[in-house]
């Protein structure tokens, strides 16, 4: 890289806009979409879409809801024109769908196009040419007035050629190619010189597509253009002002939002950003950020996923996992503190309230996504992430304590490794640690007798096995746990007890968490798992208690009382 970049790229000059409106506009209702993925879109891929590709793309975007698709540029090769003729002749074409047609402003490619798209219910001939000055001087070697000459005679073939066709509801598309780097006097100049030969009208209006071909400059000089121009067009009234941007300093989705802002009423893209280089502007992401500020964006994306998919079947291109909406990962959190803030969410959220969980900037169930990935497990993770799959997968929820001293043993787990742990990855080691921790006592059976008359409301019969012997215990308390304590005559305090219900109906099960102090040590926790509940409260305990002489060492026997 160079030291002083100055010496090879000049800044991009500002607009002199100072009554600038845009900063303080917001978008209330959604811009006109066209989609180009089947123009630009395909023009970029490395292997272009077979017919068959195409078409399915064609349905996917009617099926979202798009009604202005540019469909190809049909005088570039045979395979475009067959599929545009095909499209027409097949009557696929949806009454409410304009389809659009591209060509470079030359006579033989501008009859071929009229030729692909003539007898259509209604068809758009978009015609360019590029008019910025290093074109004007590189590749055209012409004059301002040359330039604009190019397009008046397209303008003018076009309009001749239409008029041959009349069962056909005709409209123009014209691009000044490379606009936003082009003065500003000389694009107004071209395209009211095309408007004048058009004549559009409020009904019949024409389209004037102002492209940043190459995205150069920020996005609010690019709103200042796209003002500029809705305030100095002639008949504005009968124009539709569409906006094309490139993604290549990666802001095309925020020149878009700001020239809606700036007066645009039409938003040319691809489906999740495919297109020359870096991209054209997403269509997804710009729709589904009008959705979460609670405006409609009229495109249908509840089944993204399925979206996603068929694009990437017909683009051959992955889409990025860190795509906004899309991308696997996009509602994943890895890191504690997101995942606590996820879960505390999720618990608050009321199904018909407004969306207020936080780092989820829209309901996954929205687009059709489900709930599985937000939380995933890694040494990046805290207590609430392992706590959050353990409830979602398995139904258990750990008193917050537990969760605490489990995630130790999770995190040491996913330190070791290095990797995510998985729901049931995590789930084997709260087993392993809780429920199996089995010796030296086992849980065999119980029977428990009410005993009244006496102060102590219970006497419990229990049969544990020590070391695999069975041992016959009795013990009497205030209620069932506090008798089994003292059936197993060991220095035990209860300091803590959680239940509740995993499922429902005759498969319902009871899962038990206990925090011990035993032989005045550290508190520890122990669980069980049962269909009766007093047996998993025995199962706690019992895990409780060796857990504790694994971690100190065995003392005495174990007496019986009563
Ligand atoms: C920014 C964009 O995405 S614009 C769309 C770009 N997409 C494509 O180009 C894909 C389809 N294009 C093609 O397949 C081919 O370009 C074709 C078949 C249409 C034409 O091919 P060719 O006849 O070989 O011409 P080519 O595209 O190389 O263009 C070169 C000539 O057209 C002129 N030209 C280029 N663009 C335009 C235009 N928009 N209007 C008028 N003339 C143009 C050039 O100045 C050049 O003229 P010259 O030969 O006198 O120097
Ligand atoms: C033809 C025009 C609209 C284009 O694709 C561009 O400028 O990027």
């Amino acid at each position: 890289m160079l030291n002083n970049p100055a010496t090879k790229y000049r800044a991009f000059a500002p607009v002199q806009l100072t009554d600038r409106q845009w900063p303080s506009r917001t978008i209330t209702r959604p811009p006109i979409w066209m989609s180009t993925d089947l123009r630009d879109g395909n023009q970029a891929l490395i292997e272009p879409m077979s017919v068959e590709k195409k078409l399915r793309f064609f349905e996917q975007l009617v099926k979202i809801g798009v009604k202005e698709i540019e469909v190809g540029f049909p005088s570039a090769s045979q395979t475009d024109f067959d599929f545009v003729r095909g499209l027409v002749d097949s009557g696929r074409i949806p009454d409410d769908v304009m389809i659009i047609v591209l060509t470079q402003a030359r006579d033989e490619l501008i009859r071929r196009t009229v030729e692909s798209v003539a007898g259509a219910k209604r068809a758009c001939v978009h015609i360019y040419n590029s008019v910025a000055p290093v074109f004007r001087r590189v590749v055209f070697g012409m004059e301002r007035d040359e330039i604009v000459q190019i397009a008046v005679s397209a303008t003018t073939l076009v309009k001749e050629l239409v008029q041959a066709h009349p069962e056909t509801d005709w409209r123009l598309e014209y691009s000044p190619e490379s606009f936003s780097t082009t003065e500003l006097d000389f694009s107004k100049q071209i395209v009211d010189a095309l408007s004048s030969v058009w004549q559009p009208t409020r009904d019949k209006p024409m389209i004037v597509n102002l492209p940043s071909t190459v995205e150069a400059s920020t996005p609010n000089v690019y709103a200042d253009q796209i003002e500029w121009m809705c305030r100095n067009l002639e008949r504005r009234d009968a124009l539709v002002i569409s906006v094309h941007p490139h993604n290549d300093r990666g802001t095309a989705v925020a020149a878009a939002e700001l020239a809606v802002m700036a007066g645009a009423d039409r938003v040319e893209g691809c489906l999740f950003g495919n297109g020359e280089r870096t991209g054209n502007v997403d269509l997804v992401t710009l729709a589904l950020n009008l959705y979460t500020q609670g405006v409609h964006p009229g495109l249908d994306f509840s089944d993204i996923d399925a979206v996603r998919q068929l694009v990437e079947e017909c683009n051959q291109l992955p889409v990025h996992p860190r795509h906004p909406y899309a991308g696997d990962l996009v509602f994943t959190a890895f890191s504690g503190s997101h995942q606590d803030a996820i879960k505390k969410g999720f618990a608050q959220q009321q199904a018909d309230a407004m969306w207020e969980v936080p780092y989820l900037p829209i309901d996954p169930a929205d687009l059709g996504r489900s709930y599985d990935a937000v939380i995933r497990v890694n040494s990046q993770s805290g207590k609430g992430g392992m706590a959050y799959l353990l409830e979602q997968e398995y139904g258990l929820v750990l008193p917050r304590r537990l969760q605490i001293e489990f995630s130790r043993a999770v995190q040491k787990v996913a330190d070791a490794s290095g990797r995510e742990i998985a729901a049931n990855d995590i789930y084997a080691l709260f087993e392993r640690e809780y429920l199996e921790a089995s010796a030296p006592y086992r849980y065999v059976a119980h029977q428990m007798a009410d005993t009244s008359g006496s102060n102590h409301a219970v006497r419990v019969d229990v049969t544990v096995s020590r070391h695999q012997a069975a041992q016959a215990l009795h013990g009497i308390g205030n209620g069932p746990i506090d008798a089994f304590v003292s059936a197993l005559g060991l220095d035990i305090r209860l300091m803590d007890y959680h239940e509740h219900a995993i499922g429902s109906g005759a498969n319902a099960r009871a899962a038990c968490y206990v925090e011990l102090r035993v032989d005045n040590g550290p508190t520890l926790f122990g669980a069980g798992i049962d269909s009766n509940i007093v047996t998993a409260s025995f199962k706690a305990v019992l895990s409780a208690v060796n857990r504790h002489i694994a971690s100190v060492g065995e003392a005495g026997p174990a007496s019986s009382a009563a």
